[in-house]
């Protein structure tokens, strides 16, 4: 079992809190990605579960127990970190097999551990070698070899693939869901990379500042962010944010004056005053050319062969993005003119929060996770 709850966890290093209180229920057997900018308090909560800080206030339960107190080698987790922590005088197998031999364990059952953690990982070609000999991304699974073998009930992952190139970091995010899809454990998993967290994650954990911003699945926090941050932090290229004032409540929407540009109805729930300050957000593979709509000039153009990012300038010195087809012949200097569908935009009040989208272009619920699929 590997069931994990929070009730009100704070975290304070001297007088500085970095972790606001916080409630959190991490279901068995889900890969959870804690995600956030630099120094939100990722590593530090994970830090907390693993028990390598102490919780200065609240609960921490896994299987029901509150943990608060135990040591990190009694609470059944494993931790693997971005710097492998490996013994380079050991080779492989005795690098697997360290936390079995720390445990005095029999040999015969040592030689099975490590034989199953390395067919797993492919490393049964390398158990002779020493970390020196490896490359990073095998560095990386002998590591994550060694938590296998202590065969943990949560295990913890603190951004282990910053450290491997981008093509390597590709292979090894595969490898990772296949992992969890074949040992079904809970992980937990920190990272500043919202590119691996969509891709790998169950449930995304959003912090910023120490506090959770949002939680959902990937496609809910891109479809239905409810705030303006985390419809910034996720998505690549990143959403693009248009001033706009509120015309009219309508029934089909919110009226609004984009800046400089067109006025248009967007189907959210909810009300505002006339005139209010709203941000529209659209994201750059929702926008599309359009002669009646926002005037830009272009300025960057970057040719990615299946697509063209295109850096736009609208009025006002705003910078906008838009993703377009590969073959676009679009060049620097050109005036553009930026069209959506009203549907695919969002829409924030003055202070960042999200007004409820009515159209959401996939059935949120009825979306398998790669594990329940
Ligand atoms: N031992 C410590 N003493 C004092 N402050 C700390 C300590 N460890 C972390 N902090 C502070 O707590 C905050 C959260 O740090 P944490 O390392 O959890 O952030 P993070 O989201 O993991 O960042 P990164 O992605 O850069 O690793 C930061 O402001 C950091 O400076």
């Amino acid at each position: 079992m590997g069931d994990l709850k929070l009730t009100g966890v704070t975290k304070n290093f001297g007088t500085a809190r970095v972790i606001h209180a916080t409630d959190l229920q991490i279901r068995d057997g889900e890969f959870t990605v804690f995600v956030g900018p630099s120094g939100c308090g990722k590593s530090t909560m994970l830090r907390m579960i693993a028990g390598l800080e102490d919780i200065s206030s609240g609960t921490l339960e896994i299987d029901g127990r509150v943990v608060n107190d135990l040591p990190p080698s009694k609470r059944g987790i494993a931790m693997v970190f971005q710097s492998y922590a490996l013994y380079p005088h050991l080779n492989v197998f005795e690098n697997i097999a360290f936390p079995l031999r720390v445990d005095r364990r029999p040999e015969t059952e040592v030689r099975q551990k490590v034989g199953a953690a390395a067919e797993v990982l492919k490393l049964t070609e390398r158990l002779q070698h020493k970390p020196g000999e490896l490359s990073g991304g095998q560095r990386q699974r002998v590591a994550i070899g060694r938590a296998i073998v202590r065969e943990p009930s949560v295990f913890l992952f603190d951004e282990p693939l910053s450290n491997l190139d981008a093509a390597l970091r590709g292979e090894m995010r595969v490898e990772l869901s296949r992992l969890h899809a074949r040992l079904a454990n809970t992980m937990i998993y920190v990272t500043h990379d919202q590119i691996e967290a969509m891709t790998m994650a169950d449930r995304i954990v959003v912090l910023n500042a120490g506090r959770v911003e949002q939680v959902g699945s990937p496609l809910e926090l891109f479809h239905r962010p409810v705030n303006r941050f985390v419809a910034g932090f996720i998505g690549n290229p990143n959403m693009n944010f248009l001033p706009a004032t509120a015309v009219a409540n309508t029934s089909d929407g919110i009226r609004v004056q984009l800046q400089n540009g067109p006025e248009l109805t967007i189907p959210v729930d909810g009300a505002v005053a006339n005139g209010a300050e709203l941000t529209l957000g659209i994201r750059p593979d929702d926008l599309r050319p359009d002669p009646e709509g926002l005037p830009c000039r272009v300025d960057v153009v970057e040719r990615l062969g299946n697509s063209t990012v295109l850096y736009l300038v609208a009025p006002g010195e705003r910078q906008v993005c838009l993703v377009t087809d590969g073959t676009t012949r679009v060049l620097p200097g050109e005036k553009i003119g930026l069209g959506f569908d009203p549907a695919a935009a969002h829409l924030f009040t003055a202070d960042g929060l999200a007004l409820p989208r009515r159209h959401v272009p996939v059935d949120l619920d009825r979306i398998p996770t790669a594990r329940t699929a």
